[in-house]
């Protein structure tokens, strides 16, 4: 094979000419922006997988595009790594510059990335490319193909797949088949067998019923569920709304985004009895919310601090009746509200870390356990179990009906990432198991009243912050002021950080009650507003707050 880098520059130049100058940054979830302005961001893209491929000897890179709970007129793209996890933060940095540089200095820029990362440039590539259902992904899938193509890599393209099918695949791919076959058929079939065989034709137990809507947010999430539900043999009454199809636009007034940020259902819900369960995905079907109404009509969200403590304590129950030995944990980030973290540690006994906001800080640190359980409090997250655990499992199974359980438990989560199918089908077993409904399972403990806020501020990066994001070292003395401000709450917690998606401040607030709550988060908000070079009008008071 004899590559020559002008293709690239050739490839660029003539269909996917860099328009514009400004300059954009691999962020936590990839790139993203307006999809008018992504189409020489694909094609580079495509080129930098075929070089991570080669670098990593072969094995395949995933590229996703997606925005995710954005809204429709955005796109976005990722790299998944072989294993399934998010791109090495050195390639992230790469990736920056590579978007980044004019197209005259393209082909230097790929020269540079070759030779200082003794890159053999004619050794095989794999690149596998999906896309969620945005009018204008198709034509940045081929943007991707193109960027691969012009290096001579392999390209496979999956079409419309949601995020965590695209890890699947890149694992299973990558593990021989040992995790699955990488095909759309072979995901269906891995989590339909397991949850089938775990169900074992026992559909409604105690309080739990068979029934369950699902907003799929006019997303990718809506149209596999859909081919779940063919594929289903009655195991759970799915009843899709937000298909996609018509007028509704992607996460528009729906999905897991707008229900846990609103906090209110999304459009289109059925005629309901009260506490039926409900849930909402996100554009790309990697995060989930549970909610219902009760039977005041008063709208109760199960967010993913619930999913966790749910998942967390059934699997210790499990363990412990297995007598086996694991360390099991749970990671959350400071936005957990604190009832969850207070009640899995001092009811469930299970042990909690606290680490950075974003997934691959809680995929990182959930992997030091033997089960390692990861959620952010928005719905993203797995359970992640060591080889060490997955070997004592199967020992036991031998013996054990439990253990068994276990072992189809790990065959129905995706451990590569957060599935918001999957982690839906995880819960409806633990809650059938339980026989518990919404009303069972809300009881477990009373949520402190949270808010966030987003302050506008000059440099979001004068915040610098530490211990998991919880103090903050800088602006000097900005801590000190909102310890003040805190100790006058009962109950009252609250930190600030810097967004990595956004150019805002978040503030994040928790009290004994709402009004306190909103007092408080204002407060906060004013500190940063005065010591962090806030910009725009001075926070308004709450109008429902009692001073
Ligand atoms: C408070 C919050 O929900 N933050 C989100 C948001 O990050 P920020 O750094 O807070 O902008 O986007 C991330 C990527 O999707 C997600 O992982 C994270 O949970
Ligand atoms: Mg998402």
């Amino acid at each position: 094979m004899s590559i020559n880098l002008r293709t690239v520059y050739a490839f660029a130049r003539e269909m996917y000419p860099k328009i514009n100058a400004e300059h954009i940054q691999y962020g936590t979830a990839g790139f993203r922006g307006k999809a008018e302005f992504l189409d020489s961001v694909m094609f580079r893209m495509g080129v930098l997988a075929t070089l991570r491929s080669r670098y990593r000897e072969g094995a395949v890179i995933g590229v996703m595009i997606t925005a995710s709970h954005n809204p429709e007129p955005d796109n976005g793209v990722k790299l998944i790594d072989p294993k399934g996890e998010m791109l090495e933060p050195s390639w992230e940095t790469i990736a920056t510059d590579l978007v980044n540089v004019t197209d005259q200095d393209l082909e230097q820029m790929v020269a540079t990335i070759i030779k200082d990362n003794k890159i053999d440039i004619n050794s095989s590539s794999y690149v596998y490319v999906g896309m969620d259902n945005r009018y204008h992904s198709p034509r940045l899938l081929k943007a991707v193909a193109d960027g691969v193509i012009a290096l001579k890599g392999n390209v496979r393209e999956y079409g419309i797949v949601t995020t965590p099918m695209m890890h699947y695949f890149v694992v299973a791919a990558n593990t021989k088949e040992a995790y699955g076959k990488p095909t759309e058929e072979g995901y269906y079939e891995k989590l339909i067998t397991a949850f089938e065989k775990i169900r074992n034709g026992q559909l409604e137990t105690g309080n739990y019923r068979n029934n369950l809507i699902f907003d799929g947010a006019n997303g990718v999430g809506a149209r596999k569920m859909l081919q779940f539900i063919k594929r289903m043999s009655n195991s759970l009454n799915v009843n899709v709304i937000n298909q996609g199809i018509g007028s509704g636009k992607i996460n528009d007034e729906c999905g897991a985004d707008h229900v846990k940020v609103k906090q209110r259902p999304p459009i289109s819900m059925p005629d309901l009895e009260p506490y039926s369960r409900c849930v909402s995905v996100d554009g790309d079907a990697d995060r989930i919310v549970y909610f219902f109404n009760n039977d005041s009509g008063q709208f109760r969200l199960l967010d993913g601090d619930r999913i966790a403590t749910l998942i967390a304590g059934y699997l210790m129950e499990l363990i412990k009746s297995c007598n086996i030995n694991l360390r099991l944990g749970l990671v959350q980030t400071a936005y957990a509200n604190g009832a969850s973290t207070d009640y899995i540690v001092n009811k469930l006994k299970v042990p909690v870390s606290c680490v950075a906001t974003g997934v691959k800080h809680l995929h990182h640190k959930a992997l030091e356990y033997d089960v390692g359980v990861y959620f952010e409090a928005n719905g993203h997250g797995t359970v992640v179990f060591s080889d060490h655990a997955k070997l004592i499992i199967k020992e036991s199974a031998q013996i054990n009906q439990n253990a068994k359980t276990l072992l189809l438990i790990i065959d129905l989560i995706n451990e590569t990432v957060g599935d918001a199918i999957s982690d839906m089908l995880l819960v409806e077993v633990i809650l059938s198991h339980k026989g518990w409904d919404v009303k069972d399972w809300i009881s477990t403990y009373e949520d402190l009243p949270n808010q966030q806020l987003k302050i506008k501020v000059q440099d979001r990066n004068v915040i610098e912050t530490t211990d998991a994001e919880r103090v903050c070292v800088r602006p000097k003395g900005l801590q000190d002021e909102i310890n003040k401000v805190v100790s006058n709450y009962k109950c009252g917690r609250a930190f600030v950080r810097p967004s990595g998606t956004e150019d805002v401040v978040r503030v994040y607030a928790e009290a004994s009650t709402e009004d306190d709550t909103l007092q408080l988060a204002y407060e906060i908000g004013l500190l940063v507003q005065r010591m962090a070079g806030g910009v725009g009008p001075e926070l308004t008071k709450p109008s429902n707050a009692h001073l």
